[in-house]
């Protein structure tokens, strides 16, 4: 059986799709980036000339604070992660980007692959990031 679920208090999916997919106690999470439940984007800020700042150590924080609470409405963690793939729009951000994954996660971690893309379906998302957690099993 699989349940998909759009957790509540998160940013609205951008498309026909959940936020995680439940199989087979696999819990699998959508590319998911920094864009808040108001559509705001954590790590982008615009000053009154227009001109627009983005924060990958930011913008990767935030990310895996919601990927923790998209795991979190299917009674998975961080900790239950056993892939992700992060997509990030500049090999550029790679070290901001690995810095805050650090203090998130150490060589115990999920399995990880890193990949450069062209765009992201936001101008100012420089970073998404996709996984798959083992959901624990009640006793
Ligand atoms: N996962 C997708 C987009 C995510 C965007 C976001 O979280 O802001 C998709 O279109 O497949």
């Amino acid at each position: 059986m699989a349940d998909a679920t759009v957790v509540p208090g998160k940013a609205v999916p951008r498309g026909r799709y959940p936020h995680v997919k439940v199989a087979n106690g696999f819990a699998f999470v959508s590319g998911t980036s920094s864009r808040r439940a108001d559509n705001t984007i954590a790590g982008a800020a615009v000053d009154s000339l227009g001109t627009v700042t983005l924060d990958i150590r930011a913008q990767t924080r935030a990310v895996l604070e919601n990927l923790r609470d998209i795991l979190g409405a299917v009674g998975a963690g961080l900790d239950d992660l056993v892939s992700v793939t992060t997509y990030l729009v500049s090999m550029n951000d790679f070290g901001g980007y690995n810095e805050v994954y650090g203090e998130f996660f150490d060589a115990n971690g999920p399995a990880r692959t890193t990949v450069a893309v062209h765009q992201l379906p936001h101008p100012q998302l420089l970073i998404e990031i996709s996984g798959t957690a083992v959901i624990p099993q009640e006793a």
